[in-house]
């Protein structure tokens, strides 16, 4: 037991074990947390599922960052999210995985042709095998994002496979569904949900299922280009790709890699990529329908770029920097679509002391009020919740800034965000050159949201040709 002199206000609960937890869950759950802030101030603990959670916004959100010793996200992740468990591996197991998405994407001009051509044509394929309608948008567009990022990750041999593109697709969606159950026996004792989940995964394990569609797919590849290396000599030419990476990150000796282990951390480079782009994307396009007065701005800079570079086969990163209306538009569109709580980090250390000097324990887990710092008036004027691009005239839409999260911060910022705003921009840029966008509704497109949580609407999109278009 911790007892620590100056703990965060603990917001008064009616009912024992169930604290806030339906209080939180059936309401507006910003409004609930802005009225915590209004009486108990700036940083405020709440009871849910069974354990005691700290919230905190835009005037301490940064000292959990800061001293990234002492606050872990991994950890915070893992209660949610098993991953080393659920493929029977050491607890810090995975950790690398941001290093390595740091080292192999560090140089983004190495993919930009192959991502460009991917997206585009699976694009306009999907758009094509649904007669231009996308509905429920995100579940197509994340079968549109699998090819590029298939092609980047395994390779060209791979990246048409429907399995595979089956796996980098809905491997996440298929992991939710069981994640979703509530943790309700977290009311019987701290973390009896974790161990539920391992001993449910030992008999029903999702991820164990795509993990072999994985290998079965890689194996043959794998075997193909170690052979290839040790007998074509210099002539060997070193395919272009993250599985060849981790090849020779896990390598067993001359004639062999460890197959299951680079297959593990594609996955883990699947699970951080994929859902997060689509959702990204899916946000992108539902503002652009709700937005028509952007659609000149962005038409022009995108008219511009295209005369001016369609001589080339792709555009280069160079190239894509000077995009940058459209730059401003994506990164509005993650700014007023963000998770209203997000960031989930866990005290590693005995105790810690804010320089408020409030204090917590060791295992106490820390949530972001990210809607308040994403609609901070003092950031965003006296009507934050407008949709406009211009209020990032001065700031790349890849960089963390203090009113704007959603690649996280500091040392563990996203370190895919490159390459995601990099996807995006060309997959926006062909739609909106080639296609007029509208919605089946009719009306202005507006996430779900459950419980902290902000998702995608499920109103369908609807793409049709431009005959205009400067695209041929
Ligand atoms: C628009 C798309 C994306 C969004 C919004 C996004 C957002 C995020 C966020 C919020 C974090 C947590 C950072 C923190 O806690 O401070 C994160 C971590 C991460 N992201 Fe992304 N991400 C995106 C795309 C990508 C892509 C394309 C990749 C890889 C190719 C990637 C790889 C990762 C990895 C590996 C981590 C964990 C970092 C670590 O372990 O230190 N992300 N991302």
């Amino acid at each position: 037991m911790y007892h620590l002199q100056n703990e965060p206000p603990l917001v008064p609960y009616k009912y024992p074990l169930i604290g806030h937890t339906f209080e939180y869950y059936s309401s507006d759950v910003p409004g609930f947390l802005q009225k915590c802030r209004e009486e108990y101030g700036e940083i405020f603990s709440l009871y849910i599922w069974g354990s005691v959670q700290t919230y905190v916004g835009v005037e301490l959100y940064h000292e959990l960052f800061k001293n990234y010793n002492e606050f872990d996200f991994h950890s915070a992740i893992a209660d949610m999210f098993p991953m080393s468990n659920f493929l029977g591996r050491p607890e810090n197991f995975f950790r690398p995985t941001g290093r390595y998405v740091k080292e192999y994407l560090k140089d983004l001009g190495k993919y930009t042709e192959k991502m460009q051509h991917e997206m585009t044509k699976s694009f306009d394929e999907s758009v094509l095998n649904n007669k231009g309608v996308l509905q429920p948008p995100l579940h197509t567009i994340e079968l549109i994002i699998a090819r590029p990022l298939a092609a980047i990750f395994v390779g060209d041999e791979l990246c048409n496979d429907k399995e595979i593109l089956n796996t980098f697709a809905y491997i996440l969606d298929d992991l939710l569904e069981l994640l979703a159950f509530p943790p309700v026996l977290n009311f019987i004792y701290p973390n009896l949900h974790r161990k539920f989940l391992n001993f449910r995964f030992r008999f029903d394990n999702p991820i164990r299922k795509h993990e072999n569609i994985i290998i079965s797919k890689i194996t043959p590849i794998i075997k193909q280009r170690i052979k290839d290396k040790n007998t074509m000599g210099n002539s060997w030419k070193r395919p272009n790709d993250i599985m060849q990476d981790l090849m020779e990150e896990y390598p067993i000796d001359e004639n062999n890699v460890d197959i299951r282990t680079v297959a593990d951390f594609l996955m883990n480079f699947i699970f951080a990529s994929s859902h997060s782009t689509s959702m990204a994307f899916t946000y992108c396009l539902s503002e652009y329908i709700n937005n028509p007065e952007y659609h000149g701005e962005l038409l022009e800079e995108a008219e511009g770029i295209y005369k001016e570079y369609k001589h080339l086969p792709y555009y280069t990163p160079d190239i894509l920097d000077k995009m940058v209306k459209m730059g401003n538009f994506i990164k509005e569109a993650l700014r007023v679509n963000w998770h209203d709580v997000s960031l989930s980090h866990k005290v590693v250390v005995p105790e810690f002391t804010f320089g408020n000097g409030y204090q917590v324990p060791k295992g106490r887990v820390f949530k972001i009020f990210t809607q308040q710092i994403h609609h901070d008036p003092k950031a965003y004027g006296p009507t934050p919740e407008k949709f406009n691009p211009n209020n990032h005239k001065n700031s790349l839409a890849h960089r963390p800034e203090r009113n704007f999260l959603a690649f996280g911060m500091g040392r563990e910022a996203c370190p895919g965000r490159f390459f995601a705003v990099n996807e995006l921009k060309v997959a926006l840029h062909f739609i909106i050159l080639k296609y007029n966008v509208k919605n089946v509704s009719g009306k202005r497109i507006k996430p779900k949201r459950i419980g902290g949580f902000v998702l995608p609407s499920d109103d369908g999109m609807i793409f049709e040709k431009k005959l205009d278009s400067i695209v041929q």
